[in-house]
């Protein structure tokens, strides 16, 4: 069965979420967003749920709810809660699971522990989804940098935004992670837009291995 699959980023607010939305649809999987900081606005598993259109129980419950849309470590203090990384443990389900953390790899849960710290523990396979637009370049080159540091296993670079061939061309090159595809600005954002952006933007084989 398909290993679960860490949908990472270079940054907050760079389209993880809406990305995992399209990957969870496509694969028909599960989706879990083990810490959501910031309960004001639609979380992330509620935007998963209405855009990729799972079956109700698709979508896991979030491990930590926390209120403030900040760093979930700062996040967390604020609420009186102390995120204790061991509660993370990967749910088991039935089918393909598609993981997001929060923000970039370095960003703490606690005073100790960072994302980047559970995914080597778990050492699932991860997707790094970057900007296309300028600044990106660094941040993904960092971000491969700080996984292969823990030889977390890396599927592919999925960017998102309008097509800026060079950045593409040299973050891959200097890189040699291979690009699985390109998820353009949707507007409007719908389910059926993100599904047909999916298909014609990502390699699914690449990143499901073929199965
Ligand atoms: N491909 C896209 N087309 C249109 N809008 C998008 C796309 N990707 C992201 N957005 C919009 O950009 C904003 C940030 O995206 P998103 O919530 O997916 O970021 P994120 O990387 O998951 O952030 P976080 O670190 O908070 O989890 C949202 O308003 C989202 O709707
Ligand atoms: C609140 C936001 N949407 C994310 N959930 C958390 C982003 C944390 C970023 C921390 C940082 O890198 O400075
Ligand atoms: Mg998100």
């Amino acid at each position: 069965m398909t290993k679960p699959i860490v949908v990472t980023g270079t940054d907050t607010g760079i389209g993880k979420t809406v990305f995992s939305a399209g990957l969870a649809g496509l694969l028909d999987g599960f989706y879990w967003k083990p810490v959501q900081s910031g309960l004001h606005d639609e979380t992330d598993s509620e935007v998963v749920a209405h855009l990729a259109g799972l079956p109700s129980g698709r979508v896991l419950p979030e491990a930590y709810r926390l209120k403030s849309p900040l760093s979930p470590h700062r996040s967390a203090e604020i609420d009186g809660v102390s995120i204790d990384a061991a509660d993370l443990s990967v749910p088991a389900v039935l089918g393909p699971l598609i993981i997001e953390g929060a923000g970039g790899l370095m960003v703490p849960l606690n005073r100790q522990t960072r994302f980047i710290d559970i995914f080597a523990q778990w050492r699932l396979p991860v997707i790094l989804c970057a900007r296309t637009t300028l600044g990106t370049i660094n941040h993904t080159l960092l971000s491969i940098e700080a996984l292969r540091a823990r030889s977390i296993p890396i599927i592919g670079i999925a960017f998102i935004g309008e097509e800026v061939a060079d950045t593409q061309r040299t973050i891959v090159e200097f890189s040699g992670v291979p690009q699985l595809g390109r998820l353009p600005h949707l507007d409007p954002l719908t389910g059926e837009a993100l599904r047909d952006a999916m298909i014609a933007g990502l390699d699914l084989a690449l990143i499901t291995g073929g199965e």
